[in-house]
């Protein structure tokens, strides 16, 4: 195991327990004051420049504690391990150049970190359900979730579009102003977000996450330039499109279903086309499935989404005991693992507990989580 220094320093200013680490041309200092500890600062020293900035910071902020470990792990984020809580609380990264950060500070034009929690274990993969208008994909979804309550959970989007007459605000749509929702997109809230047929739709990553959070399997249902907005992000989906047996029947569903004027239908046609079109290109959707007979689409969904390789969750790392009451600092860093020591737990035999945190395992959630990571007693990998 190679060996690298943990390089951190705190330092007492007069109101605010600061720690301070380097990361090329730039010192990042994260402020905290010992009588506030629900809100930090962070400000950035420029070498070159001279110039201290106070960046614009994303993402829910740590729960904080009265004492941290912090090592920056890559160029793009520095770890931050909260003292006195649970590992699977304590476990926090500050994103100081991911491209996440790199897509805010452009659309911001200021400079931008992001907090992001980092959460053990990898879930199952969200699955994103694509298609034309009326092709089903709602019906299909809402199968599913009757069928598998605590398996799956739906991301609830947002929309400027009118309810229809018995969609329920928070549970088909969370119903928004245009003004609100660009607000909220401009200050980083949303996984993604699209104009579709003259509205602005979009999944917030608390949508996503909230669900990922609960144990469960997060279905999406959004257009095709939200499916290539989520595949050019962190997160790691599995994409399906849902194709209609023909134009006709589309056409016949969307008439049939009746909640859309006849400007409306014709809209959502022209883009049904366009997404149809879309639906064979290289890279964008894992599977296709047509909703001809809906039991055996059904049927069909279902086996697809057993057949998903999906891992079992690495909180098996832990036993009970260590979830509840163990907190970890920082011992030391290689190129591929740090190392966390047990501040509360000694082993058997007097041993000192130690984890390794595997650095390859640093990615796989919205921005705003850093999910999937691998952590086993040292030795255990
Ligand atoms: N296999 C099927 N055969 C016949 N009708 C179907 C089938 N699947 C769904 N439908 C019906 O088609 C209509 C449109 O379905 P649904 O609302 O689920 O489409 P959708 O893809 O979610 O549309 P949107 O994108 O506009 O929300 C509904 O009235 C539904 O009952
Ligand atoms: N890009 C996104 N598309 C979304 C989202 N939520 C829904 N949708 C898509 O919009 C159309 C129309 O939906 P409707 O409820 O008005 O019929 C449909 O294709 C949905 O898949 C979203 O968050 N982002």
């Amino acid at each position: 195991m190679g060996e690298e220094a943990v390089h951190f320093s705190v330092v007492d200013a007069k109101d605010c327990k600061q720690s301070a680490f380097e990361v090329g041309d730039k010192t990042y200092v994260i402020c905290r004051s010992d009588d506030d500890l629900k809100t930090s600062a962070v400000k950035i020293h420029d070498k070159l420049t001279q110039t201290w900035l106070s960046p614009t910071i994303l993402g829910e902020q740590p729960l904080l504690t009265k004492s941290q470990s912090v090592i920056p792990v890559s160029d793009e984020k520095i770890l931050v391990i909260e003292k006195g809580v649970p590992l699977n609380e304590s476990i926090w990264f500050l994103e100081i150049d991911t491209p996440f950060v790199k897509q805010q500070r452009k659309i911001k034009e200021t400079e931008v970190v992001s907090w992001s929690k980092g959460v053990i274990g990898v879930g199952q993969k969200p699955v994103v359900i694509s298609g034309p208008s009326g092709v089903g994909k709602g019906t299909l979804i809402a199968k599913l979730m009757k069928d598998y309550p605590s398996k799956f959970g739906f991301s609830v989007s947002h929309t400027t579009r009118s309810p229809r007459e018995k969609e329920i605000d928070g549970v088909h749509y969370h119903f928004t102003e245009r003004i609100k929702i660009e607000k909220d997109i401009s200050e980083g809230k949303f996984l993604e977000f699209a104009h579709v047929h003259g509205n602005v739709y979009g999944t917030s990553i608390e949508a996503v996450e909230s669900v990922t959070d609960e144990g469960k399997r997060c279905i999406l249902d959004i257009d095709v330039q939200g499916a290539r907005s989520v595949r050019a992000s962190s997160l790691e989906a599995i994409f399906i499109f849902v194709c209609p047996p023909s134009f006709e029947e589309l056409e016949k569903r969307l008439r049939a279903r009746g909640t859309e004027t006849e400007e409306q239908i014709q809209k959502r046609l022209r883009n049904a086309q366009a997404e149809l079109d879309q639906s064979n290109e290289p890279g964008l959707f894992h599977h296709l499935l047509v909703n001809d007979d809906l039991e055996t689409c059904y049927e069909n969904l279902k086996k697809l989404l057993s057949l998903d390789d999906d891992q079992e969750d690495s909180d098996d790392f832990f036993n009970k005991e260590d979830k509840e009451t163990a907190s970890y600092s920082i011992v030391s860093k290689t190129d591929s693992e740090i190392l966390l020591q047990s501040e509360t737990n000694e082993g058997k035999n007097g041993a000192i507990h130690l984890l390794a945190l595997d650095l390859s395992s640093l990615s796989g959630g919205a921005p705003g989580r850093t999910r999937g990571l691998k952590i086993g007693s040292v030795n255990s990998f």
